[in-house]
């Protein structure tokens, strides 16, 4: 560890930084058109770099918001373009570049730090614990059709991807989120733009408007066969809405574009209400399962004072933190808040663990029967299972 230097990049080597990390996931480097858009990903002193002399290793981070249960929006970072050259790996490269890194967002204030993870294995050491899940649901649709008594919906309205990224960003900043939904800096849509614009022909947006206005939208691109016989898949990049009527609208919309065989939405709530709205819900499936957001909880006490909790008895937590001791200690959860206390505590459990049950995606009882809560008072489980258990699943559905 004492062998490389950890610093942060200047503007000038933000281009061998992105161009080491694409090569840790096996991509080619940006060629200059490339990189003249991906250079606006990288934040100012945001990234950070690995040096033994030469740069061997980085992660960048970028500043947004992320919603608590309760609807609090909490500051968080956006932990991404993570790579070790790999003639450096299995030597301490990461675990520096994630101590540094944890170090500077607890004295910047940072509650979380958030990511998405090539590996399981990778995060968890260092306190981030998997708290969103998502699904990816196909629909075929020369059967599907919505129930007659689904939502009605208001007008839509199709765009193309210029006009699109002119109304998307008002539309999503103006719905009520769920748990684990974050704030989407411009950096963000730039992203997705760039993104939609690879496909031929450019993707395009279908807003709904409610009776308040534009309340949902859909970036969608229809790809697959041009010769007869037409296999075609619609697939959506973002699906939000804001109302029943928003949901059921663009989903209508969506089943009814000529001359597509199956839509498929890449990234779903696990509870979204798909299903119910199928006349025949055989007609749809839930290709996969996986993993979303890790979130690290940064500032412990601040996340736990941030989120609202269910009606239960109040239970006594003990964190564990060895990344950064300032979380560790005893907390006194109930309805009424959380705050530090001197009690006995009725569950040990480590932040990665705590990050885990934080939005509400695994039930602290689960958590202990797999062993990963040491539980001191019988009642505890099901009282924090009451407290942390949230109205809608976690889910956040901005990928970086
Ligand atoms: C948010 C993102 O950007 S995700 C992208 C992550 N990047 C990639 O997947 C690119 C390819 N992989 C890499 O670049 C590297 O292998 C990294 C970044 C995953 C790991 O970097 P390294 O410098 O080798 O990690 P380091 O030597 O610090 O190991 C730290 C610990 O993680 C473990 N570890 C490292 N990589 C992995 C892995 N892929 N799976 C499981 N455990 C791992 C090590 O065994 C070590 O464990 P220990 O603390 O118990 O000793």
């Amino acid at each position: 560890m004492s062998d490389f230097e950890i610093r942060t990049l200047e503007t000038a080597e933000h281009r061998a930084a992105s161009n080491l990390f694409r090569e840790s996931v096996h991509f080619p480097p940006s060629d200059d058109a490339e990189w003249e858009y991906a250079a606006q990903y990288y934040q100012p002193g945001g990234a950070i770099g690995a040096f033994d002399p030469e740069l061997v290793g980085t992660a960048r981070s970028f500043d947004a918001e992320l919603t608590v249960p309760g609807g609090a929006r909490l500051p968080m970072v956006g932990v991404t373009s993570v790579g070790v050259r790999a003639d450096r790996t299995r030597r301490g490269v990461l675990r520096a570049l994630m101590t540094t890194q944890l170090a500077d967002f607890a004295a910047r204030g940072v509650v979380f730090a958030n990511l998405l993870a090539t590996e399981a294995g990778i995060y968890g050491r260092y306190g981030y614990g998997l708290a969103t899940r998502h699904r990816t649901y196909s629909v075929d649709r020369h059967r599907a059709r919505l129930r007659p008594d689904a939502p009605a919906g208001g007008e839509l309205e199709l765009l193309d991807l210029g006009e699109a990224m002119a109304v998307c960003p008002g539309v999503y900043d103006g719905l009520e989120r769920r748990p684990g939904m974050m704030s989407r800096p411009e950096v963000l849509w730039r992203l997705y733009e760039t993104q939609l614009r690879r496909h031929t022909p450019p993707a395009k947006a279908v807003v709904h408007h409610g009776p308040g206005g534009p309340d949902g939208f859909a970036t969608y691109h229809v790809g697959g066969a041009l010769a007869h016989p037409w296999t075609r898949t619609l697939e959506v990049a973002d699906l939000f809405a804001g109302s029943p009527g928003a949901f059921a609208g663009l989903w209508r919309f969506l089943l009814g574009v000529d001359l597509v065989d199956r839509v498929v939405v890449g990234s779903c709530p696990l509870d979204d209400p798909i299903e119910l709205l199928l006349a025949d819900h055989r007609c749809g499936s839930v290709d996969r399962i996986g993993d979303e957001h890790w979130i690290r909880l940064v500032d412990v006490p601040a996340a736990l004072a941030g989120r609202v909790y269910g009606p239960a008895d109040p239970v006594v937590l003990e964190v564990t933190d060895p990344l950064l001791p300032a979380n560790g200690g005893t907390y006194r959860v109930g309805p009424d808040g959380a705050e530090r206390t001197d009690r006995p505590a009725g569950l040990r459990l480590d932040v990665t663990t705590l990050a885990m049950m934080y939005l509400g995606t695994w039930r602290p009882s689960a958590l202990a029967a797999a062993g990963r809560i040491e539980v001191r008072d019988p009642a505890a489980p099901e009282a924090a299972d009451l407290l942390f258990g949230t109205g809608s699943a976690a889910w956040s559905g901005s990928h970086f």
